[in-house]
């Protein structure tokens, strides 16, 4: 039966949803495999009132993409999760259609929601019966519900939840009590306090045997439809079914709030700039620079993959990053940014995520005459602004040579430095950056050689996402660099 099987496996991600790709399928030793087919719903119908915003939060957007399509990945990816049915109000259905074209969403289909969440749930697994065509999602043996709002969702623990149903038939996460809960009178006093030990914080996922909570719902009276926010509730209710409760991690967290959003956008950042990869192309130069940044970057807890030697596919694909770094040493090597550009852009790596390319330029203004040094970075300019439509961000720093060899170290780390804000802000607007200003009147086309040493001030630098750093050349092997004119002595 294709699709049916599935094992569990994969790193612990706390964002859930940043391993990308397809699904995955490697068995996990030790770990109990799914081989009976499981569904998801996920209630994505409200307006999200608490956020005080226009738009409902699930189609809030960060870093180009909008939460719902975070939450849709975690299951997508996941491979013995045959179907994810999302819920959505009338309104919102062409803009959902819309997220799950430009997203390239494979296993969803989406159905109207109700004015509240339970009714929501229950058009949401009426998905897996017959409709009115006679067509029908193959119906699940255990359904998982779980909000929208909640991206941050494991394999792992969905695994845990969707076993547990099929065994208990129905299970839940939960988590320790942040603040005690208390009972008030109407008077707004208060009544009595609930020892808070003995109590926890119900979240999602929550996995049922499909046929129990069906049941439930088709058996549940208005006002649990109106006014109910527990589904284990409903399986106890009116199936007799006792839920497993299982603890989560805390990034299951709902977004309800404004800063719901901001912590969001933080976790995903913060997720993806874990690991670099630094292409450094074949020259020893450069390979010394890389090595450089890798125990640089390596001692801010960065994993630093270091490639080098002609440029091929293989950044992209071995390395499963989204964050790139090229060393080049000449104006004619600008032409392998491009290349790199054009390899993420082919491996549609960027559609989940945006990727962080920064070229590290040693040396570019000191070794070609300013027509050529205009030229080029004219050339990054705007290969900078192609490469934001396909969601890359392609960010410079420049580097510059001098004698003092004490200057190395410090350059090393004003480079990690950048490189390492420049990746976990994944800021667009430091982007186009490539322009320089002298001082006087701001024009690029005053930058000359004879102008570094009152140029060096790491501080502008950091402004335009440009640094000027100047090192000894000898530092960077065979001394075939030569020091910048008007810098000897
Ligand atoms: N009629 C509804 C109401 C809620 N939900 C969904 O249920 C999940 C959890 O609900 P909640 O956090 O309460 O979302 P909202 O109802 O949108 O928020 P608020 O209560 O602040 O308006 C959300 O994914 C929400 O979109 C739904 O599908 N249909
Ligand atoms: O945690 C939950 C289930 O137990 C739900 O996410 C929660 O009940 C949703 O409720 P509300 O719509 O009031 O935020």
């Amino acid at each position: 039966m294709e699709s049916e099987c599935g094992s569990v496996n994969g790193p612990t991600d706390p964002a859930g949803s940043l391993t990308g790709g397809a699904g995955s399928s490697e068995p996990f030793p030790g770990r109990r495999s799914v081989d009976f087919p499981v569904a998801a719903v996920l209630p994505a119908g409200g307006s999200g009132e608490r956020t005080g915003l226009a738009t409902p939060k699930q189609f809030c957007t960060f870093l180009n993409r909008p939460l719902i399509s975070y939450t849709i990945q975690a299951f997508e990816r996941v491979a013995w999760i045959e179907n994810v049915v999302v819920v959505v109000a009338e309104e919102n259905f062409d803009l959902m259609m819309d997220i799950i074209h430009q997203f390239s969403h494979k296993k969803v289909k989406v159905v109207l929601g109700g004015p509240t969440r339970h009714r929501s749930i229950f058009n949401g697994l009426r998905a897996f019966e017959e409709q009115p065509d006679g067509t029908a999602l193959r119906k699940p043996k255990v359904v998982i519900i779980h909000d929208a709002v909640r991206p941050f969702v494991e394999e792992d623990f969905l695994l845990k939840i969707t076993v547990a149903a099929k065994d208990q038939g129905a299970s839940g996460a939960i988590r320790p009590l942040v603040s005690t809960v208390i009972a008030a009178t109407s008077e707004g006093y208060l009544d009595h306090s609930l020892e808070r030990a003995k109590y926890r914080a119900s979240e999602m996922p929550q996995g049922f045997l499909y046929d129990i909570i069906y049941q439930a719902y088709q058996k549940c009276s208005e006002t649990d439809f109106d006014f109910g926010t527990e589904c284990l509730h409903l399986a106890l209710y009116y199936c007799g079914t006792k839920a497993k409760l299982i603890e989560g991690p805390p990034t299951l967290w709902k977004v309800t709030y404004k800063q719901d959003l901001f912590a969001a956008e933080s976790i995903i950042k913060d997720t993806l700039s874990h690991t670099v990869c630094v292409v450094a192309g074949d020259c020893a130069q450069s390979v010394q620079l890389a090595h450089g940044l890798r125990k640089t970057l390596g001692a801010r807890s960065m994993q630093v993959d270091v490639i080098s030697g002609p440029l091929g596919s293989r950044a992209v694909l071995v390395s499963g990053t989204w964050n790139f770094i090229r060393i080049t040493m000449d104006t004619s090597s600008l032409g392998e940014i491009a290349k790199l550009v054009k390899i993420v852009q082919d491996s549609e790596h960027a559609i989940l995520y945006p990727v962080v390319l920064i070229l590290v330029h040693l040396n570019l203004l000191s070794r070609c005459c300013l027509t050529e040094q205009m030229r080029a970075l004219g050339a990054i300019r705007s290969l900078a602004a192609e490469a934001k439509h396909s969601n890359i961000l392609l960010y410079g720093i420049l580097l510059n040579h001098d004698e003092r060899v004490e200057q190395w170290d410090e350059t090393m780390e004003n480079v990690a430095q950048i490189a390492a804000a420049l990746v976990k802000d994944r800021n667009p607007a430091l982007m186009p950056a490539w322009r320089h200003q002298c001082g006087r009147c701001s024009s690029p086309i005053h930058r000359t050689p004879s102008l570094l040493p009152s140029v060096r001030a790491t501080g502008r630098a950091v402004e335009t996402a440009l640094i000027e750093r100047v090192v000894r050349p000898s530092l960077l092997a065979n001394g075939s660099l030569q020091a910048p004119d008007g810098l000897d002595g």
